[in-house]
This record gives structure tokens, sequence and C-alpha cells, in this order.
């Protein structure tokens, strides 16, 4: 049996076989949501299931257990403090122990396969997944910094997959994931209840919430920013006033839903690092009721308030920073989510697109839609799909194709309306993984987009 308070059902045997994508779909087609960044949710999928006036009554509602999953130390700041108390069909303790499983693809911080380098990097998409390949045995790091013991620094993967997480959950320890699809829609089935995550949109599932993916459509492929670090939160303001960049309220969290699945269901968890697997005799996807603010939650990028300049220059793309991922030092990022989103371009006497630049912080780039303006577009540029990676005080910037169009446009206001593209913006280098530098999708002439930038000064 499943079930929820609101509409979200998972009929008995969604996860695999025939019609899995069309049952997927009928469920994101009804989901309902509950709105706001950071805020105290609540919801119970059974009516009276949530206690009311405290966390862990002697005997919690229904016979289920109470259990509180912690996202911040217990005694972290008021403002900064995740925590989420489920009710729960089983608690989570009662599992047998972890046993090490294959890695896959997925890689993580310290990352020491290969030396740091230099260059500036380009990858086309992932080559099509094997039949038969989940979300999850699709994961591919390209590659990150930091370390998950430290609980700080990143790692950017890829997917790509073709078939749903039949009874396989996943959950990550090191740190959150910030799903960014690119082609193919996403059904997330969490603890917490489900999301749906299509190309336009990103999903965040917090540190340690399992999940399950299932496909909306026959295939997917995106990019994953997983954050060791401090949780995402939203950009500070300062005199862009009370409003602007991504509103609060467009943060959407799921409302509760649960399974009640009694059969073997492996459950992977990654811990500094490795994959590690247990077969449980039930599904970990159980919880009736929850409250607090450490939830998932999906945002559509479309909604995001773009602010740009109304008079001269090129701003810097920190106005698009969507989340970020703060250190101890104020003002710099861990990781900064940017997203470069449709809009006019009005700068007088302005070089308009991305300018030359050399950046202390490290750029990995990935593309959803269409073209991205300091690059040319089709096929061995930066396309949907493909990445690339301005380490660490590389220079880069407009090839030269856009900088010849771009130095000699017309300065009438341009809407820029065919685009989507991101950034992973962080404060140490990304080290690529050895199956990243040694890809056959990786494009080793990337450097000769720079190349016949002419000398224009007089000799
Ligand atoms: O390199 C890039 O394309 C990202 C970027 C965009 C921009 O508008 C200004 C600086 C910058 O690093
Ligand atoms: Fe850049």
């Amino acid at each position: 049996m499943s079930g929820s308070g609101q509409t979200a059902r998972r009929p008995e045997g969604a996860a695999g076989g025939g019609g899995a994508v069309e049952r997927a779909r009928e469920i994101a087609g009804s989901l309902e949501y509950t709105g706001g960044f950071g805020n105290e949710h609540a919801s119970e999928a059974l009516p009276g299931a949530l206690p009311v006036g405290r966390n862990s009554p002697q005997r919690a509602p229904h016979g289920l257990y109470a259990e509180q999953l912690s996202g911040s130390a217990f005694t972290e700041p008021r403002a900064v403090n995740r925590r989420s108390w489920l009710y729960r069909i089983r608690p989570s303790a009662a599992h047998p122990p972890l046993h090490r499983t294959d890695n896959g693809k997925v890689r993580s911080g310290p990352f020491t396969e290969a030396i740091p380098d230099p260059n500036r990097l380009r990858w086309n998409p992932l080559p099509d997944p094997a039949p038969g390949t989940d979300w999850l045995a699709g994961l591919w790091t390209l590659g990150g910094n930091g370390d998950p013991a430290e609980r700080s620094g990143m790692a950017v993967h890829l997917y790509h997959a073709n078939a749903p997480m039949t009874d396989r959950v996943f959950g990550n320890s090191d740190g959150e994931l910030l799903i960014v699809p690119e082609s193919g829609g996403l059904l997330l089935v969490t603890e917490l209840g489900r999301l749906a995550a299509r190309p336009g949109e990103v999903a965040l599932i917090p540190r340690g919430v399992r999940f399950r993916v299932e496909l909306l459509d026959e295939r997917a492929r995106g990019y994953v920013c997983e954050n060791y670090g401090r949780p995402f939160q939203l950009p500070d303001l300062g005199p862009i006033g009370a409003n602007g960049l991504a509103h609060p309220r467009d943060f959407l969290a799921p409302v509760a839903a649960y399974e009640d699945v009694e059969r073997p269901v492996e459950v992977v968890t990654k811990y500094c690092g490795q994959l590690w697997a247990a077969t449980y005799d039930h599904s970990p996807l159980d919880v009736v009721a929850w409250h607090g603010n450490h939830v998932p939650y999906v945002y559509d990028l479309n909604r995001f308030n773009v602010i740009g300049t109304i008079s001269y220059d090129h701003p810097d793309p920190s106005i698009f920073t969507v989340l970020t991922s703060p250190t101890d030092t104020p003002g710099l990022a861990d990781v900064d989510f940017v997203v470069f989103a449709p809009r006019w371009l009005v700068g007088e006497d302005t070089f308009r697109p991305p300018y030359f630049h050399r950046n202390v912080m490290s750029e990995y780039m990935g593309l959803i839609q269409g073209a991205y303006d300091a690059k040319t577009a089709g096929e061995g540029g930066f396309v949907p799909g493909g990445g690339s990676l301005h380490p660490m005080m590389s220079a880069h910037g407009p090839d030269r194709e856009t900088f010849e169009r771009a130095s000699a446009a017309e300065l009438k206001p341009q809407k820029l309306d065919d685009g989507l593209a991101f950034m992973f913006e962080t404060r140490r280098p990304v080290v690529v993984t050895r199956q990243a530098a040694e890809a056959r999708h990786r494009q080793k002439e990337y450097d000769s987009v720079w190349q016949g930038l002419e000398r224009h000064f007089p000799s």
C-alpha cells in the first residue's frame, strides 16, 4: 500500500517494467507542493499522523516512530539551523550492516587521480547510457575539490539514465545534491515526498535524505552539483532591496507521501566518498508525516528575476546567483550556483557578451538549452549537455567569432531569449577525474576557439 495526504500515490510495482514512464508521469501530473525557501514546513499523509505541540510524544500517532534528521549542528544559529522531524513506519536505525559496493563512475574528494590541470577544458554531452542504466548507475563524476570528510568543497557530476531506480534508494551523507536536468524529466521519490524536476527546473536533495529517481521520459540527462559544505542559501540582496534574483516563495517542497513496501530494497549510501549498500526488508521511503526545514525542493529557473545593467558595461555574473554555499570568509563562497537566463541587453558603448577575464574562482559551466552568449553554438562548440571548465586564473571569455560579432554589432536593445546556461563557481580549483580527462567526449581542440584573435594595435 502507498499513500499520501494529498494526491501523490505510487502504484505497486511502479518502479520497473513497461509503462513505468507513464505511471511516473501520472504521479508527476498531480503533485502538490508547499512553498518558501528555508520555511518550517509541516505535512501529513494521514490525518493526525503529525504530533501536535511536541516532537517526540511518548507514543507517536498511528504507531509511527519519531526521528530527527539534522542538517546542521544542533547549536548552529537559528538562521542557519536545519533539521526535520520524520514520523515513519520503521525507524531508520533498524537496518542491517552496510557493505562496500562498486562506486561505478562516482568519484569524490579528495580528488587525487590527476594533477590539477591549468588548461581550459570542454566536453561534449555524455554518450548514451547502456540499456537499463538507472540514475545512480549513470552518475559520472567530472571532478571537484575539497573533502567530504571536512564538510567543505564540491563535486561536479553528470548523469544519463534510461531506466527507473527499481527497489533501489540512494542517500548521500557527503553533502546535498543540486540536480540540474538538461533533457528528460525526473520524478524524485524522497523520504519527504515526491517532486518532479524537468529541464529548466533544478531540484535539491538535502544531505542524508534518501530518494529514488524515476523517469518522466524514456531517457534523462543532466548535471549535479554535490555540495560538501554549508547548505545552499539564498544570496543577500544588499542594495538590490527586498526583492529580486530567486524569490523564496518559488522554492517548492513536497508534501508527505509514503510507501509501505515490504520486500527487499537496496539502500545505497555515499559516505566519505565511497558507496556502501545494505538490503532492507522494506522501503525506507516510509515517512507518513514530517515537519521542519531540512527539506528537498524544486525551483523553476524561469522564475529567476534577472537583474543587469541599464546603462553601460557588463556586470559580473554574481548578479545571477541563485544559491550560494558560504564560507567563514564574508563574500567568499565554497560554491555558487549561477544562472544565465533569458534577458535584455541594452548597455550603451559596451562589449555586451562576457568579457575576457581571469578569475581566482574556478568556473564549471553547463548548458540546459539553446546557446550561450560568449560561445559559438553548434556541434563541436558549447552545446546543451556539454560543459566547460575554466580553472583558477585561466584566461577565457568570448571565443573569436563572438568577439568579432559583438565588437561590430549595432547596439540596439537585444533580447537574449534562446539560452539557459549555468555555472558552478567554486573557491578551489576543480581537479578532474581520470575518466573526465581521458573521455572520448572531451574536446581536445578547445583552445583553438581563441585562435586568430588578431592584433589591432597599430605597429
Ligand atoms: O566565463 C563565463 O562565461 C562566465 C562569466 C560570465 C560573465 O558574464 C562574466 C564573467 C564570467 O566568468
Ligand atoms: Fe568566466
